[in-house]
């Protein structure tokens, strides 16, 4: 399939290896401007791999990933990230012994284009627990409270498209609802975002566009109608 002229983010032909384990094969990948994608697939089809490959913590051996239009294919992940790539991983990367609101302001800057959609009082208006708990140490947040934390610190330095690794795994329901709550409002302002996430449900309700890795492999790309219709690749593919 080939990308929209538009793409915010167009990775193509993508081999990542760790050592001598081939993981990615060949995995051509895009996302549009304003565009939700899930990236689905049972556990080790390399989803966490091909996020960290896209953000520049690991190096594809071969392909091509265009940012913007702009070849980033060589760009470590700080490069990246001044370019307009929000990074949320698994494990979240709170600093413990700086306060909720020095966490939070540690990388705030403006966007890419010097565009600012995002200042310290959107996100304490959007997560008003943050607020109240600012003055915390890092270390003393509970997960789904860490988890409102980073993605805040990332929105602060204003990305064209966000990708999150387990948006809400461990996560108490409400937490989660929350999660998915703030996830569509990102959306909702033109943000481009690529969750990874176990929760199907929920997905099916927020994103354009589903694609199923396996074995380091693309299997399926479609909308949520798409994937709900072809249940056995759903049971297959995804094991639920
Ligand atoms: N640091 C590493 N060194 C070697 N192999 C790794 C490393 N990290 C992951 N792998 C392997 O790469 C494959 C893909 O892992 P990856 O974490 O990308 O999968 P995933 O789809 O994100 O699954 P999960 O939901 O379990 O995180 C797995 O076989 C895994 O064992």
């Amino acid at each position: 399939m080939t990308a929209p002229t538009q793409a915010m983010l167009d990775a193509r032909g993508i081999d990542t290896f760790y050592g001598p384990s081939h993981i990615l094969r060949g995995v051509n990948f895009h996302v549009g401007r304003g565009e939700t994608v899930s990236l689905l697939g049972r556990n080790g089809m390399g989803k966490t791999t091909l996020l960290r490959t896209l953000m520049g913590l690991l190096k594809p051996k071969r392909g091509a990933i265009l940012l913007d239009g702009r070849d980033v294919t060589e760009a470590r992940a700080n490069i990246k990230a001044r370019a307009g790539m929000g990074f949320v991983p698994e494990g979240r990367g709170i600093f413990p012994n700086l306060s909720v609101e020095e966490n939070l302001l540690f990388a705030a800057r403006p966007g890419p284009d010097g565009r600012i959609d995002w200042t310290q009082e959107a996100i304490y208006q959007m997560f008003p627990r943050l607020f109240e708990r600012r003055r915390i140490w890092g270390n003393q947040l509970s997960g789904g409270e860490q988890q409102m934390l980073t993605i805040g610190r990332v929105l602060l330095s204003n990305p064209s498209i966000l990708l999150i690794d387990e948006a809400t795994e461990g996560l108490a329901p409400k937490m989660r609802d929350a999660i998915w709550e703030t996830l569509g409002i990102i959306a909702r302002k033109g943000i481009s975002i690529v969750i990874v996430d176990k929760n199907l449900d929920d997905l099916v309700d927020l994103v354009d566009r589903h694609v199923v890795l396996t074995k380091g492999q693309v299997v399926f790309e479609g909308t949520s109608a798409e994937l709900l219709a072809d249940q056995e690749m759903v049971r297959t593919m995804l094991g639920v």
